[in-house]
């Protein structure tokens, strides 16, 4: 599609979202990775959190928008796949100040993190977990901070509502939640499989 495409992948990308498919890791479509570096720049987000590091890509697209000095906290259960994106990070020449790959599972590490800290938090593991992720990023947020939810359409499924599986469901639900939710202003971009964003009031 034309707007997935419209800022091309450059061969670092490329290679992070081979290994990511190497590993059986969905990466975060061009089209979303694109946004969450604009969004980053735009707001100059010094303190970010990914729940779901992959292999990096969408790492290093908010890596990109970041400043020098911001720092990108990212949470991955699997070994594997925090090496991978060490070795994207790596090939990007990103500083490994500018990284902290916390190892483990983001029920149990999002906890220990710092309340009104960060200035952006990227959704991106496991939509099974996901209204937890939601509750435990608006915590995490400061006010004017941005959440922003991967795969938020789901291949398009959350907007039939025909579709009832049981993700689909959990997904379509967190957009609900969001959308009645007086602490935050949202809104649904339709890139990629869905980034719904949220501001922190
Ligand atoms: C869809 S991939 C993330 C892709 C990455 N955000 C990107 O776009 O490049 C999901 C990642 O979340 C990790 N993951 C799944 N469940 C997790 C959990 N409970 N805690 C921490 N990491 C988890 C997986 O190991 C996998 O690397």
């Amino acid at each position: 599609m034309y707007s997935e495409s419209f800022v091309p992948e450059d061969d670092v990308l490329l290679r992070a979202r081979e290994r990511a498919a190497d590993l059986g890791c969905p990466s975060v479509l061009p089209g979303s990775g694109a946004l969450l570096r604009v969004l980053a720049a735009s707001m100059s987000a010094r303190a970010v959190v990914e729940v779901g590091t992959g292999a990096g890509v969408a790492a290093l697209w908010l890596l990109r928008g970041m400043p020098e000095d911001g720092q990108l906290t990212t949470i991955d259960r699997e070994v594997e796949h925090q090496r991978a994106a060490r070795e994207s990070f790596a090939e990007d020449g990103v500083d490994p100040r500018r990284t902290r790959i916390i190892p483990g599972r983001a029920d149990e590490v999002l906890p220990r993190l710092t309340d009104g800290h960060y200035d952006l938090v990227l959704v991106g593991a496991e939509p099974y977990a996901y209204p937890e992720y939601v509750e435990q990023a608006l915590r995490l947020l400061r006010p004017g901070g941005l959440l922003a939810v991967d795969d938020a359409l789901h291949r398009d499924r959350v907007a039939d509502p025909t579709r009832r599986d049981e993700i689909t469901t959990i997904v379509r639900e967190v957009g609900r939640e969001l959308r009645n939710d007086a602490r935050v202003m949202p809104a649904m971009v339709p890139s990629g499989d869905g980034l719904l964003l949220a501001v922190r009031r």
